[in-house]
């Protein structure tokens, strides 16, 4: 049964977008794998499977190559906002997640706009395994320590450091995504502030590993480097797939804006999904 599906961007995080809105499409884990895979699927930092939303205008399941389910994906939300409007024919519209409602607009030609919903700082909030400060956690691997946490409904850690790209992070990455203080592992940040409004980023994904961009660590990054009295509560942030302009509000939600791109749209054997 060959099935359609849509491949885009945000930023150069990459995803393939599937419609279960008319049919249900069951994917395995196997079958995320497999769609994930770079050599024998499709290739992607994510899975995502449209489907009919109770509250929102359309929902979004959010699948890491690893086949674990993710409650944010602000890259992919802002793709699947883009479907949403090409279908309406409006610039307005809300997703809907595990995590809530997250109201989206066309903010700027090309730019599409997230309220990606409250920053969570509570340590049951990110998850934590114990009781921490989530603003200094007493976490080190290698060269980097101390990184600040929260989540955007998904966890997140952000390490702040000179140098980004002058770290291994193909292997402090997987330890510390592991590491035991996050029971539903990490997404890992490592941030160099160039000024109150400019932040440089790469993130090791929960997951996923290294991607080009990850838009809730964009997020997480502003919170927490504002948290640190380090940036104002509006930056660029600037990952090596492209620049996302992170605005932390004083109601304690997070605006995301960015780009979006379809690559290309092709089909696929649906019995793959679900082997
Ligand atoms: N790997 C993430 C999900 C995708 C996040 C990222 N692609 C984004 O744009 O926010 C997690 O397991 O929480």
């Amino acid at each position: 049964m060959p099935t359609p599906f849509r491949k885009m961007h945000g930023a150069g995080n990459d995803f393939v977008i599937l419609d279960a809105r008319q049919t249900p499409l069951p994917i395995s884990e196997a079958g995320a794998r497999w769609l994930a895979d770079r050599n024998r699927g499709v290739g992607a930092d994510q899975i995502i499977r449209l489907e009919n939303a109770p509250d929102g205008d359309v929902f979004m399941r959010i699948l890491n190559p690893d086949g674990s389910e993710a409650g944010a994906c602000g890259n992919a939300t802002r793709c699947v906002a883009r479907i949403l409007f090409e279908e309406t024919g409006s610039e307005t519209g809300v997703i809907q997640t595990i995590s809530g409602l997250l109201p989206a607009r066309v903010s700027a030609p090309g730019l599409i706009e997230i309220d990606m919903g409250p920053a969570r700082l509570g340590w049951q909030e990110v998850p934590l395994a114990h009781e921490a400060d989530t603003l200094h956690l007493d976490l080190s691997e290698g060269a980097v320590s101390d990184p600040a946490a929260c989540s955007m409904g998904n966890p997140h850690a952000t390490f702040f450091v000179d140098d980004p790209w002058a770290l291994p992070l193909d292997v402090i990455g997987p330890r510390l995504e592991h590491a035991a203080i996050f029971p539903d592992r990490a997404n890992i940040g490592f941030a160099q502030i160039v000024s109150p409004e400019h932040i440089r980023l790469r993130v090791w994904e929960r997951g996923a590993g290294l991607t080009l961009a990850c838009g809730s660590g964009a997020c997480a990054t502003l919170v927490n480097a504002h948290r640190r009295g380090l940036t104002g509560r509006r930056a660029a942030v600037e990952l090596p797939g492209g620049t996302l302009t992170i605005t932390w509000r004083e109601d304690g939600h997070v605006l995301m804006e960015g780009p979006t791109a379809l690559s290309f749209m092709g089909e696929l054997d649906a019995a793959l999904l679900d082997a």
